[in-house]
């Protein structure tokens, strides 16, 4: 029997951490032969709520999951542990934009910054979930100094995920004959979803749609705003499907990602794509033993170019406005 991992998750009494333990206690993320420990993290007024959702984590009687531990206190929940899922933060109304929230949301992450790198595990992998996420990621990155940026990423793996449907459908294709899917940028509606190197059993996805207008009009608006049309619809921000692009997006970086494929990260840019250095961005990327490479040598046109600088100028905005947060 392996040895257990320690898995962090805040705000686990909320509704994507609802969709989320689960599937990790079950073995969706790490597998069937992989024990694991839970630390749940929420607010004290939720501790209630916590408690429920262990009742029904262990009626479940998975053999993978060897204890949970609840509380309030990051210095608790991040102690010596492998994975940290900062999902905890406010979710979006109807009519707001994710960056609107960096004011209620943003201090949440430098506390929990600090926490991680006083305790967590000098490897552990940190995906931040809350909105907006690239930033949070940042602030979270730079009160750890301690750790290495390398162990931080943003989940922008849900807009990959929308993408790949979105054309699977248009194709009549699966989902899983895609590949080489791009989201460029923050996960905001400036990203940059590219389809200029999907390929479909290697052949060019552009060649097979054979309409730009389909892409301009349809495809990236709709990737771009698909977060929007399900608080529309649900009155309630995603969670099914964030809790399976949190799965996806951890499996890949820790697993390794298929061959000649790549996912989309949040990571901090090492100065590739003209993104400077240190910024939280979408980038294609490749894992293996646990480390991820930005995908590199991709033919980039004008068209292109100046979507990734709108989406990059955003950041940038945004780091400005949290500037007082760091350290
Ligand atoms: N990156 C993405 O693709 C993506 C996708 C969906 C949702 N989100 C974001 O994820 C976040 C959570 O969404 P949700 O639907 O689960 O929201 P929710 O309101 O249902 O749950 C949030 C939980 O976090 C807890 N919480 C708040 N502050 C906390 C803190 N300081 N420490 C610990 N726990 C805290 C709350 O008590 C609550 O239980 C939101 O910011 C949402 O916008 C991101
Ligand atoms: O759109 C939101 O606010 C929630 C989430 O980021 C999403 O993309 O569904």
């Amino acid at each position: 029997m392996k040895p257990p991992v320690s898995i962090a998750i805040t705000g686990a009494a909320g509704h994507i951490g609802y969709s989320l333990l689960f599937r990790i206690a079950a073995g969706d993320l790490l597998g069937n032969d992989q024990p694991i420990i839970l630390h749940l993290l929420d607010l004290p007024q939720s501790q209630h709520v916590l408690d429920g959702v262990v009742m029904e984590l262990y009626d479940c009687a998975f053999p993978l999951l060897k204890n949970v531990i609840t509380t309030d206190d990051p210095l608790v929940a991040f102690n010596e542990v492998d994975i940290a899922i900062l999902v905890g933060a406010r979710p979006r109304t109807k009519g707001m934009e994710r960056k609107e929230l960096l004011t209620v949301n943003a201090e949440i992450f430098s506390t929990q910054g600090k926490a991680l790198d006083k305790v967590a595990n000098r490897n552990v992998k940190v995906l931040i979930v809350g909105n907006p996420t690239n930033t949070n990621t940042y602030i979270t990155m730079k009160n750890a100094p301690n750790l290495s940026p390398g162990n931080f990423s943003a989940m922008l793996r849900l807009d990959h995920n929308r993408a790949l449907y979105q054309v699977a459908a248009k194709l009549k294709e699966s989902v899983s004959s895609i590949s080489k899917m791009i989201i460029w940028g923050n996960h905001s509606s400036t990203q940059f979803p590219d389809l200029s190197h999907a390929e479909i059993n290697g052949k060019k996805v552009i060649h097979l749609i054979k309409d730009q207008s389909w892409i301009e009009d349809y495809f990236i608006p709709t990737v771009q705003n698909r977060g929007a049309a399900v608080i529309e619809a649900r009155g309630l921000s995603s969670a099914g499907s964030a809790a399976n692009a949190i799965i996806n997006h951890l499996h890949d970086w820790i697993i390794g990602t298929r061959e000649h494929d790549w996912v989309t990260m949040g990571i901090p840019s090492d100065g590739s794509y003209r993104i400077q250095e240190g910024v939280i961005y979408g980038f294609p990327v490749t894992c293996k033993n646990g480390d991820y490479t930005i995908v590199q040598g991709l033919e980039i046109n004008e068209i292109s170019q100046a979507k990734m600088l709108t989406t990059y100028k955003e950041l940038l905005e945004e780091k400005n406005a949290i500037k007082h947060l760091l350290p």
